[in-house]
């Protein structure tokens, strides 16, 4: 299956303080942050371990564990991707980091894309795309194809809220591409918003509006 809810008490409790109207943009932005690093442990479980030996404290040597040769990317959707990035470095504070812009059109409700800047050898690294909300999927499809067409072929996404709509969508086009959500929502509204949803991401993280 290529959608993981993370259904861990932590990631539960957190999205449900999220939820909260009048949460204070420091709040909201802790959150995001903390529910993005639990995101990322689940997202990189089955990453492989090699043995590397080193000299203990004691002077004696001894093999220890270490992740194996993968190369990571991070891609921040801008704008409310960005709020998940400090949260995924943590845990993986090697990984380079790859941004995207995208606006998405209020009537159309279509991704306009104004940015893009990735860093080299896409071919050889794992992208684990980072955005808080998966309302239509416009906006992650725009950024799965911008990455394929770069010669990305290992993505994973990472988002704290989905919609049914853009799930669907996303997982019947790409289904070799892990989904990693905090919580699956019930619909989208007429508007294109997720209900019950966080609102406008974007806005809250950045104190907009
Ligand atoms: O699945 P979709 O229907 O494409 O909607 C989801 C997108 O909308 C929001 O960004 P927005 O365009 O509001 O930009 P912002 O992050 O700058 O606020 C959100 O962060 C996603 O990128
Ligand atoms: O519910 C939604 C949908 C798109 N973008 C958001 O920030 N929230
Ligand atoms: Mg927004």
């Amino acid at each position: 299956m290529s959608v993981h809810e993370v259904n861990h008490p932590l990631v539960k409790h957190k999205i449900g303080l999220m939820r909260e109207c009048g949460i204070s943009t420091k709040k909201f932005r802790e959150l995001t942050a903390e529910i993005a690093c639990l995101l990322a442990y689940e997202a990189t479980r089955d990453f492989q371990l090699e043995s590397r030996s080193i000299t203990g404290w004691d002077g004696n040597t001894l093999d220890i564990q270490q992740i194996k040769g993968k190369k990571v990317t991070v891609v921040p959707i801008l704008r409310a991707g960005i709020g998940m990035l400090e949260g995924v470095l943590d845990m993986i504070p090697n990984a380079k980091v790859s941004v995207v812009g995208l606006a998405r059109n209020e009537e159309t409700l279509e991704a306009h894309t104004y940015f893009e800047r990735f860093v080299g050898k896409l071919d050889e690294r794992l992208a684990l795309i980072i955005d808080p909300m998966l309302a239509t999927g416009g906006s992650m499809a725009a950024t799965i194809e911008m990455l394929k067409k770069s010669g990305c072929r290992q993505i994973r996404v990472l988002c704290l809220v989905a919609a049914p709509e853009g799930l669907q969508k996303i997982s019947s086009a790409y289904p070799d591409i892990d989904i990693y959500v905090a919580a699956i929502d019930q619909r989208l509204n007429e508007n294109g918003y997720i209900l019950p949803g966080l609102g406008d991401a974007g806005d809250k993280i950045f104190g907009t509006k």
